[in-house]
């Protein structure tokens, strides 16, 4: 493996029911998050607990099956008879158990991507509160155990192009495909998610998921090579013969085993409970294992990255925001009574060349501004729709 025989994998430590070593947060700042951005710095990964609440967990459970049963048009949640192969080939990407081919728009996934635990937990790793949320999909592992058939493939990969990362000079061309991300394909929104910045700017960008149901090792779902990140650098530059396998600018690349079969090898699954987040460093080989177990895994995969992101020009910001108040209109939520205080929407009629200009209009979203200073400075030139949770 060249020079990256050198990587080390690491040793995760686990806790007394053999869960991974989590953390729970009280606010981004408090010594807790210091610890667990300690955590992921050196081994490129985090769980926090208790992200979601227990109540919301079975919601979101009930509106996977929601998704799944519109999209095989019949009831399906009670029978696992019904769980074959025909018929999930039509819930989304079967090999990696995810639910939906595109972004999903459901009141259920939306009001989870404004949780404010979610949040905290991605401010303490980020070191800012000022972030915007991505709009990804769900994740459903049938279980294999009378039915190996059903099992997703083992699988790492990385949600970025590794080459171009540590080719590219700076950040001015994020996403080298041709166009711009326009929002008007639900699909822009998870190309979104595999923007890395690149290694001479050295943005970080942390994606994440949430297990709805505890999720043990025989469950299957996300593992990853614990350190990785720290080495993506050096490994880029060690396998650049395996471009070859890619398109110049694909920004998924999945790796075959036999191509890394020592990281295959290293790579750990990170058993949590559920509501529990994993937030993971982009940097980091990541990917997920097949269930074993006769559970369902159920996850729902979601991104933050800082409002001020270098790829987000005012133009990409403008046409973001006004596709999500669109998307929240089709499922009856109201921006201006339905939100979480969290959540801070600005009026389209900012003055774009004003100071902060770039942070004001990406935050033209959902989310997020719980820093009063900025708040004080934009509310004079912007309205800000903003109120009490009520979902
Ligand atoms: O947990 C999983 O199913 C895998 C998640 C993953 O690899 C990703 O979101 O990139």
């Amino acid at each position: 493996m060249g020079a990256s025989s050198q990587f080390r994998p690491l040793d995760i430590p686990k806790d007394s029911d053999g869960f991974v070593k989590s953390f729970t947060l009280s606010c981004y700042n408090c010594s807790k998050a210091s610890e667990a951005r300690a955590f992921f710095e050196e081994y490129g990964f985090v769980v926090i607990s208790n992200v979601f609440t227990p109540e919301q967990c079975n919601d979101t459970i009930s509106d996977i099956w929601n998704v799944i049963e519109s999209l095989v048009v019949q009831p399906v949640r009670n029978d696992k008879q019904l769980w074959t192969q025909e018929l999930w080939s039509k819930t989304g990407i079967l090999d990696e158990g995810i639910v939906g081919w595109e972004s999903l728009w459901t009141r259920q996934i939306l009001f989870n991507r404004q949780t404010p635990a979610l949040h905290t937990a991605f401010a303490s790793v980020l070191g800012t509160e000022n972030l915007l949320v991505s709009h990804d999909r769900y994740g459903m592992f049938r279980p294999t155990k009378e039915h190996p058939e059903r099992a997703t493939a083992t699988n790492l990969h990385l949600d970025m192009n590794p080459w171009l990362y540590i080719d590219k000079e700076d950040n001015s061309e994020q996403l080298e495909v041709p166009g711009e991300l326009n929002y008007d394909s639900d699909d822009d929104w998870i190309t979104e998610n595999n923007e890395p910045g690149c290694s001479k700017v050295g943005e970080l960008h942390v994606q994440g998921l949430v297990n709805l149901a505890d999720n043990r090792e025989e469950d299957g779902g996300f593992w990853l090579v614990p350190g990785f990140h720290k080495y993506l650098t050096q490994w880029a530059d060690n396998h650049r013969h395996l471009r070859r396998f890619y398109g110049h600018y694909d920004q998924f690349i999945m790796i075959d085993r036999q191509y890394i079969p020592k990281l295959y090898d290293a790579a750990c699954h990170i058993s949590s409970r559920a509501g529990s987040a994993i937030l993971w460093d982009q940097r980091a080989i990541h990917g997920s294992r097949p269930n074993r177990s006769q559970s369902p895994r159920y996850a729902q995969f979601i991104k933050m990255f800082p409002a001020d992101h270098s790829a987000m020009t005012l133009e990409r910001a403008e046409k973001r925001r006004n596709v999500i108040i669109e998307k929240l209109q089709t499922v009856n939520i109201n921006p201006e009574a339905d939100l979480s205080s969290l959540v801070v929407m600005f009026h389209s009629d900012v003055d774009g060349e004003a100071n902060n200009c770039k942070i004001v209009n990406a935050q033209r979203l959902l989310l997020v501004s719980m820093d009063q200073n900025l708040l004080d400075k934009l509310v004079g030139r912007c309205v800000v729709l903003e109120s009490a949770l009520q979902n």
